[in-house]
């Protein structure tokens, strides 16, 4: 969860809100209750992802071979993708318990103290949102994943001592959102980095054709592939698309998610056929036709749209520079020549991949961040 729209979706009698945003990858606190039902339990139900789940299948099975802690694991990428579900697995697999906490909780050292002090051995510590602790208390995670061990102060000013206390070994699972945001020393005590992509649709497909048999909603393949199709590869929105469609169907007498309903219903929720809502095109619509294109700062933008840089930055802004929307460049953020086209305006000569360019190094630096 970024943490910047959380209320974005929740209505005073918990109902939803239409007007809210469908797409918004982050989740209100019903939708956290459902996810929990439909999380995979284990490795092996869990679709996508295969590099990740590959190399954490090896680091697990490892670990266990040797009956020891695997290293210190960190899971990045954009809301929605799965990182808090691989670290539940990952406690699962070792059958180990897991303690759940996250970095906003964290804000003095003495708070991190407590939780260290209290891990039983092999014990799994899932740290979400790990960009978001504070400094001291990052300091004290630098010395308990490496060495074991914290130092736990015992008195006031001149006066105060420090005493270490050794921990048993355990394992740090981290989240986050923000890979960038990590000072380097602590992203480096981390064995194993996954980076979690989004999801092919086919993927999506098949974690929704799971999750309608789980809740009961009769579902044909058609209806399901346009689902997915518009879920900007991420798990979260198509499970919640899933149930606005469902919604629809039962509305309007048809119990059963089809092409028409999941058509209908997207339509509806603002959801156009590439699966970009109307955060997406407002920066799409902002960059064309007020910055003719950019390239335009991203705090300029997200005034422009009328949204926090961090919203514009963790939630709108991956998946269109993935699907080749956006292109980020040293001054700033530009519109590519496919979000001109995707607006139904004609794109400049300048813009990128308005002159298709050969794929060589010189390309990738020249519109690389
Ligand atoms: N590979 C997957 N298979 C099935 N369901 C998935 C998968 N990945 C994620 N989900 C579902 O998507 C929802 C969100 O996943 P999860 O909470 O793990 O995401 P997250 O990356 O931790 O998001 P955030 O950054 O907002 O914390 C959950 O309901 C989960 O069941
Ligand atoms: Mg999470």
């Amino acid at each position: 969860m970024t943490g910047v729209d959380e209320d974005f979706e929740r209505d005073v009698d918990g109902s939803y809100d239409a007007s809210a945003r469908i797409v918004d990858p982050g989740g209100d606190e019903d939708e956290r209750r459902l996810e929990v039902a439909l999380r995979p339990k284990r490795l092996a139900d869990f679709p996508g992802q295969p590099r990740v789940r590959d190399q954490l299948g090896l680091l697990l099975e490892a670990a266990r071979r040797r009956q020891r802690p695997p290293d210190h694991v960190l899971l990045s990428g954009p809301p929605g993708l799965g990182k808090t579900s691989l670290a539940m697995i990952i406690a699962a697999e070792l059958e180990q318990p897991i303690r759940i906490t996250s970095g906003p909780a964290i804000q003095h050292a003495g708070d991190l103290a407590a939780i260290l002090s209290s891990l039983a051995e092999g014990e799994v510590l899932f740290l979400d949102e790990i960009h978001r602790m504070a400094r001291p208390a990052e300091e004290m995670l630098y010395l308990a994943m490496e060495d074991f061990r914290v130092d736990v102060v015992v008195g006031k000013g001149p006066g105060a001592t420090a005493i270490p206390l050794e921990l048993p070994p355990f394992t740090v699972v981290g989240a986050t959102t923000r890979a960038g945001l990590l000072p380097a020393p602590l992203r480096d005590r981390f064995g194993f980095t996954g980076h979690l992509d989004f999801y092919a649709t086919a993927d999506l497909a098949a974690i929704l054709t799971r999750n309608a048999t789980l809740l009961r909603i009769d579902s044909t393949a058609q209806g399901i592939d346009e689902i997915a199709g518009r879920s900007r590869g991420t798990p979260r929105i198509a499970n919640r698309l899933l149930r606005r469609v469902r919604d629809y169907a039962q509305v309007h007498g048809k119990d059963v998610v089809d092409l028409g309903a999941a058509r209908a219903a997207l339509a509806l929720f603002d959801v156009d056929e590439s699966g970009l809502d109307r955060l997406d095109r407002a920066v799409l619509d902002a960059l064309c036709r007020r910055f003719g294109g950019g390239p335009v700062g991203l705090s300029t933008l997200a005034v422009a749209v009328g949204e926090e840089p961090d919203t514009v930055e963790t939630v709108a802004e991956p998946y269109l520079v993935r699907e080749g929307y956006l292109v980020r460049t040293p001054r700033g953020r530009a519109a590519s020549a496919l979000a001109w086209k995707h607006l139904g305006l004609t794109a400049p000569a300048t813009a990128v991949g308005a002159i298709p360019l050969p794929l060589t190094d010189e390309a990738d630096s020249r519109f690389g961040d």
